[in-house]
């Protein structure tokens, strides 16, 4: 559902031209749960960028949900983002004055359609926190709304940077597990960029980038319970 062929992206920095994405082919399936590995400036959020719709590439094609993404005008692209991408950011970027209920409202009214807003607050087991603000809220738990509002319009893709990265071990476990439960439950196709071996074990899949090229792209037969880990 997600396919990249011959993908570039550059920069031009004055004389030096920087090579952030080269990706000759990637397939990505529906309700795939996959880690994205590799060094500061391998080109991770590059490659969420491109599939997310917020970057263009230089050149090469780019397919997803059945669009060919660098074909589509402006106001096409960010139709795609508002209905088939949920983004979870590692800071939560939730809105403080807001409470947890009203943040996830505003996910839902960009779109149609969106989802109950108190089913998802049960979802991800805040339904008792809903009058709370971010601010009274732990990291785990405000990174629990930040995922609700990212799924409140019913998209097919989440793309998540860093989703733990700012989280302890328990609360990041909590938000992993509910991240699993929307790819396999749900069929949404989730695609984390991380510093963390432990989440690519398990993931169905791991992709290693170094320098802006897929240098390892490994199922996992196996994967292991988030209890193992
Ligand atoms: N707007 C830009 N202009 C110039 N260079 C850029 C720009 N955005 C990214 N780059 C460069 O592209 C390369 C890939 O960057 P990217 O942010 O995708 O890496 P990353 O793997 O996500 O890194 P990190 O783990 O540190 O977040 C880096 O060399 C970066 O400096």
């Amino acid at each position: 559902m997600i396919s990249l062929k011959n993908v570039k992206v550059q920069y031009q920095v004055g004389e030096v031209t920087i090579q952030a994405l080269n990706v000759n082919e990637l397939t990505i399936r529906q309700g795939e749960f996959i880690t994205i590995l590799g060094p500061s400036g391998s080109g991770k959020t590059t490659l969420l960028n491109i599939i997310g719709g917020l970057d263009t590439p230089t050149s090469g094609s780019v397919n997803s949900c059945d669009m060919e993404l660098v074909d589509l005008n402006d106001k096409k692209l960010t139709d795609y983002r508002k209905e088939k991408i949920g983004f979870v950011f590692q800071f939560f970027n939730l809105i403080p004055t807001l409470t947890a209920y009203e943040n996830i409202k505003m996910g839902a009214e960009i779109v149609k359609k969106p989802r109950d807003i108190h089913g998802l607050l049960e979802i991800v087991g805040l339904s008792d926190r809903k009058e709370h603000f971010p601010a009274q809220l732990s990291g785990g738990q405000q990174q629990r709304v930040s995922i609700a509002r990212a799924v409140a319009k019913n998209p097919s893709i989440l793309l998540c940077d860093e989703p733990t990265g700012a989280l302890d071990t328990k609360s990041g476990k909590q938000v992993l597990e509910l991240l699993y439960m929307l790819a396999k439950k749900e069929k949404k196709t989730v695609i984390i960029v991380t510093h963390d071996e432990e989440i690519s074990e398990i993931s169905d899949r791991t992709i290693f980038l170094r320098d802006g090229e897929i240098v390892e792209d490994k199922i996992n037969i196996t994967p292991k319970s988030l209890a193992e880990v």
